[in-house]
């Protein structure tokens, strides 16, 4: 990375994303480029003319945020470098003189959206839901003369700092303790040094016509005591019934048991995708069987070794 990083982020100023971002060392004396899309950010990536991007993969109550599971799941590959965990707080907004009972129409990130349903079915019920590209894009719509809806869902950070935006709600998220997971993501280059609490991410499309390819891949991991964090299944987008599989994995690439599963997938299907193994934000190590451990594994191979020498 060059000596003052460009970062890529879902934008704009105020997203829970940026915020993700400002934990990366560093980062408030980079050079920050707000994006509408992740797919954007992604792609200045891999044009080169950023160093990284910071997108969302996960949260909490809604699951994966599949534009980013298929943004790089595809394409020139990528490399997760780091992660980050932002607890979510929301509040919805408006401008000064719209009360609650004024709001038709309400805009906000669908992930965030799917996430305050229980408030804005007990308090707005018939309000209709207009897509925002995030929460500070449509927390900033409000402010343009012909903004076609009457408030948004974004975080408390954005309201304080714009006086033309009124808090009608705070707190309004389902569940108090949600929060998200954010990648930061560079091209592929030196992986980042095992700390003992890692995490390892790949995509493994589905072998078709394989009877038991599933349980053949996760076998991978279960017989080498590999815990896994998150699986999902995707569709490939080229025909009905094709997917690939999305999957986090307690480890790093250098642990012998996790190499070992990697280099098992390969085998069952050779499309396997590493997108990286990085420090885990909540600093858990993995819990590691004696039969699985590196020296276990060192061992068994100079066992192999010894008997093809003769
Ligand atoms: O729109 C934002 O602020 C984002 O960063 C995406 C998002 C939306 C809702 C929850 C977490 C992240």
């Amino acid at each position: 990375m060059s000596a003052v990083p460009t970062f890529t982020f879902l934008g704009p100023e105020g997203t829970f994303t940026e915020a993700a971002l400002m934990q990366v060392p560093g980062a408030a004396h980079a050079t920050r480029i707000p994006c509408t899309n992740v797919n954007t950010a992604l792609d200045r990536v891999r044009a080169g003319a950023a160093d990284a991007a910071m997108v969302p993969i996960e949260n909490s109550v809604e699951g994966g945020v599949t534009a980013t599971l298929d943004a790089i799941a595809t394409g020139t590959e990528l490399r997760i470098i780091r992660e980050a965990l932002v607890p979510i707080v929301f509040v919805i907004v408006a401008r000064p003189g719209v009360e609650i009972s004024d709001i038709k129409r309400i805009s906000t990130h669908g992930h965030a959206w799917a996430q305050c349903r229980l408030w804005v079915e007990a308090n707005i019920p018939n309000a209709d839901y207009v897509p925002g590209s995030s929460t500070a894009a449509a927390a900033m719509g409000l402010l343009e003369d012909n903004a076609h809806y009457d408030a948004a869902i974004c975080a408390p950070l954005v309201a304080a700092e714009q006086p033309g935006l009124n808090v009608l709600a705070s707190n309004i998220g389902d569940n108090p303790d949600a929060v998200t997971r954010f990648i930061l993501v560079s091209r592929p280059g030196p992986l980042p040094e095992r700390t003992g609490a890692d995490k390892t991410t790949v995509v493994v499309p589905l072998p078709e016509d394989h009877p038991g390819a599933l349980m053949g891949i996760l076998d991978q991991f279960a017989s080498r005591g590999v815990n896994l964090s998150r699986i999902e299944s995707r569709p490939t987008g080229q025909y009905l019934g094709q997917y690939f599989f999305s999957i986090d994995a307690d480890g790093h690439i250098s642990d012998a048991r996790v190499a070992d599963a990697l280099a098992g997938l390969h085998r069952i299907s050779p499309a396997t995708r590493f997108l990286g193994s990085y420090a885990r934000a909540d600093k858990q190590a993995a819990v590691v069987a004696p039969h699985t451990s590196d020296a276990s594994f060192a061992a068994a191979h100079a066992w192999v070794e010894a008997i093809l020498k003769g």
